[in-house]
């Protein structure tokens, strides 16, 4: 039995903190789809609360690890563990597209299969992303931008003690993707939760991660930690970004 779920619990309606972050061990994970392995023996350790970056040429492999995490994509060999140490480590994942139901308001897509007790951190979290007004709002009377934040609103509203993003701000224009960053950020220093961001674009990988790795072949072949503390400086990255980028061709 979890505290969240327990009778007596009332989660406080300022707070979307997740407890601890989850801690992510993955052991010579293999996944293979047919003749086709996808990843290959693959090990990773992510510490409770660390923010990391999958980076990597299309096909190499970052949807299916974060689907593994996920409990989407089963695996051929190898261990996976999500533990949190004080409560039953919960996931949650973010795609692109925002996947909102269309016939329920914003704030109904937000609280959607959150236990009653619950759901008044969906209101917290729809603020959070600064959508409160427009909680009775239907995804398809959003902006693009403003659907992608229901959606974060919906995940965050899970305290998630793991957060999976699969290119979550993909779609949107680059002045909408920079105020998500923000956004992100601030939330995710809210939250604690432990966080995998897939993305294509290294300047968001190295702008939000403490940690950014870099999948070729189903293997890991780089693994780097942006020395410069938060907010970070573009100009200051510009030889990690550099250094990256030449990997990925
Ligand atoms: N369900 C599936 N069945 C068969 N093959 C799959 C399946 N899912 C993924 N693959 C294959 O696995 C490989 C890796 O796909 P994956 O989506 O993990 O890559 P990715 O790095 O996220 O790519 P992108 O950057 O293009 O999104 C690809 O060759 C893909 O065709």
């Amino acid at each position: 039995m979890t505290a969240l779920t327990s009778p007596s619990f009332r989660p406080d309606p300022l707070s979307l903190r997740a407890g601890d972050g989850a801690s992510v061990h993955v052991q010579n994970l293999t996944v293979k789809f047919g003749s086709n392995t996808v990843l290959r023996d693959l090990t990773l350790d992510v510490a409770p609360g660390e923010r990391v970056a999958v980076v990597g040429a299309s096909g190499g492999g970052k949807t299916t690890l974060l689907r593994v995490l996920a409990g989407l994509t089963p695996h051929s060999a190898g261990q996976v563990q999500i533990r949190q140490a004080s409560d039953e480590a919960r996931v949650r994942v973010m795609f692109q597209e925002d996947r909102l139901l269309p016939w329920l308001g914003a704030l109904d897509n937000v609280t959607l299969g959150l236990p009653r007790a619950e759901r008044n951190v969906g209101l917290t979290a729809l603020t959070g992303v600064g959508l409160a007004d427009r909680a009775s709002t239907y995804p398809h009377e959003l902006s693009g931008g403003q659907r992608q934040r229901v959606a974060l609103a919906r995940a965050l509203a899970h305290r998630p003690a793991l957060l999976l993003l699969d290119e979550p701000f993909g779609a949107l224009d680059a002045l909408t993707r920079a105020s998500m960053h923000t956004l992100l950020e601030t939330l995710l220093d809210d939250t604690g939760a432990t966080t995998l961001l897939v993305t294509h674009d290294l300047d968001e990988a190295l702008k939000l991660a403490d940690r950014v790795l870099l999948l070729r072949g189903g293997e890991v072949a780089a693994d780097v930690r942006p020395a410069a503390p938060r907010p970070r400086d573009r100009v200051a990255l510009e030889p990690l970004r550099q250094h990256l980028e030449g990997q990925l061709l």
